[in-house]
């Protein structure tokens, strides 16, 4: 789809600048005969930043190399290995190059010549293309000793949106940053190399026998949202993470490069939803009140349901939606639910429409959810930003949370509170975060490392506020191919006759 998209780019590139069909039969993935027509100016200007050459085998001129960053490789019209069939309706047959430039010289306003494109269907994906993508690590050539050339690399941030422009060579492409992209092109490590050089880097999780810490290894349903559920189904994670630990997630793909499209947010559009994720105790809540002291106008956050009776001080719609058994299971098979689970007997879960209430509140959604959920909302309608709280290294980890006094407390099926501040309980975060980033790092749009909370608040919401105001975002390309289906079933025909795909 992508290549059929790129062709079609550079189709309509050279559409716009007068080119004319010259082929009998027209083909779109056979070898076009197209003929261009230029002024003389831009004639010159295509073809500064190109050479050309006589191809030994066959005799033809035909264009030796596009100088990347260069006039011509930016026109987009010219390729290189594409024939120069003919000069204004001359033809370069048994001809030298240094014969074509008089050639040239002779026309006046116009320059009509006949390319003979050199791609085909597969050279597509190697040559030339608008593809954007999300880094998704952190890469500093000056501490990567296989790089071919250090002053030719490119360095960029997990984050930064750069512009692929060759992926010829399997392992360094060459890139641009999206701000930057009329200095050059630089080297960056292909997605191959970088998926090979993280396995490479043996799993800590392979290697070092893992206590498993029913507090701070959360089940996947039930977390902040109904913070008393946790318990139930602990053992569930942890048998998770010790198969993790047994090497069973060994096939996930390291997070490297997302392709990723322009989203130009109108003012009427609903805000994206943000996603808040992290190991137990990282400080996901505290942002997440921090966020909704600061501007409560501006930030909404959903309201559970559950089938738990109603305490006297709670209010319906307010603290939970207060349902049945029956409707909860029917949420639960109508597949309303991002996550749900039961902890002593009652049912928790976060509805779709709940999301759906704030966003229509015209508020930014804050969802905090196990990440493996996120899958959930990774659509078009949601478009949400996915913020990872990472625990900081560890001596400031102990340092920050034995200051603030904090220790980590865990509900017990007994119902006992125990509180856990050893060393053991902070390493297992790190050790938990280390395999979330791992595992679902590719979903996290920003990572944000929660040292000291004051910092790391100002962080998240200066970084919240760019998003809310950006008028160009850059969204992971599946989300523009969701279609929406809009049918309706005429009794008449007893057909669905569909009156809308977009
Ligand atoms: N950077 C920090 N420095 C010191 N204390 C912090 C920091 N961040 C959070 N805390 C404190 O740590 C405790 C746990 O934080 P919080 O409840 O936000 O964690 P959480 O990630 O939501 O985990 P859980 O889901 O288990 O509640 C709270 O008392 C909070 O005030």
């Amino acid at each position: 789809m992508l290549q059929a998209h790129i062709y079609i780019k550079r189709l309509t590139a050279l559409i716009n600048s007068t080119c004319y069909f010259h082929s009998p039969s027209f083909d779109l993935f056979a070898s076009l005969h197209l003929l261009v027509c230029l002024s003389i100016h831009s004639l010159i200007t295509v073809l500064k930043g190109a050479t050309i050459k006589r191809d030994t085998s066959t005799g033809a001129i035909v264009v030796a190399r596009i100088m990347r960053g260069g006039a011509a490789d930016k026109s987009g019209l010219i390729h290189e290995g594409d024939e120069l069939r003919e000069v204004n309706g001359v033809s370069l047959e048994h001809r030298k190059p240094k014969e074509i430039l008089p050639l040239l010289a002779r026309s006046k306003d116009e320059v009509r010549f006949k390319i003979i494109p050199a791609y085909s269907r597969e050279e597509m994906s190697t040559t030339k293309q608008k593809l954007f993508v999300r880094a998704l690590f952190d890469y500093d050539p000056n501490q990567d000793p296989s790089i071919p050339c250090k002053d030719a690399a490119l360095t960029f941030k997990r984050g930064d949106v750069l512009q692929i422009v060759s992926m010829e060579d399997d392992t360094w492409w060459q890139a641009c940053h999206l701000e930057d992209s009329n200095s050059g092109a630089g080297l960056i490590p292909s997605k191959e190399l970088h998926e090979r050089r993280v396995a490479l880097q043996r799993p800590k999780a392979l290697f070092q026998p893992q206590r498993v810490n029913p507090c701070v290894s959360l089940p996947a349903g039930l977390r902040r949202s109904f913070r008393l559920g946790r318990k139930s189904s602990w053992a569930k994670e942890a048998a998770r993470f010790r198969r993790w630990s047994a090497g069973v997630h060994s096939s996930i793909c390291p997070p490297t490069y997302i392709e990723v499209i322009p989203y130009h947010r109108e003012p009427k559009d609903r805000h994206r939803v943000v996603i808040l994720v992290g190991p137990s105790g990282v400080g996901v809540n505290e942002l997440k009140r921090r966020l909704l002291i600061s501007d409560p106008d501006r930030y909404g956050v959903t309201v559970p349901h559950t089938t738990r009776e109603k305490k006297r001080q709670e209010s319906e719609g307010v603290d939970y939606h207060f349902v049945s058994v029956h409707m909860f299971e029917e949420l639960i098979l109508s597949h309303r639910f991002i996550e749900y689970g039961s902890y002593r007997g009652h049912y928790y879960g976060t509805s779709l429409d709940s999301v759906h209430r704030v966003m229509a509140e015209g508020k930014v959604c804050l969802l905090d959810v196990h990440p493996s959920k996120i899958k959930r909302v990774y659509t078009s309608e949601f478009k949400p930003y996915v913020v990872f709280v990472k625990p900081p290294r560890i001596e400031e980890l102990r340092l920050t949370r034995r200051r603030a006094k904090f220790n980590l407390c865990c509900l017990m099926d007994t119902g006992d509170a125990i509180f856990l501040s050893q060393e053991a309980d902070f390493q297992d975060m790190i050790d938990l975060a280390e395999n979330m980033e791992r595992q679902y790092g590719h979903l996290f749009d920003k990572v944000i490392v929660n040292g000291d909370i004051a910092s790391a608040f100002r962080e998240l919401r200066s970084d919240l506020e760019k998003i809310q105001e950006a008028r160009v975002q850059w969204v992971p390309t599946e989300w523009s191919f969701f279609c929406q289906l809009h049918a309706i079933w005429s009794r008449d025909t007893n057909t669905i006759i569909i009156i809308n795909f977009c």
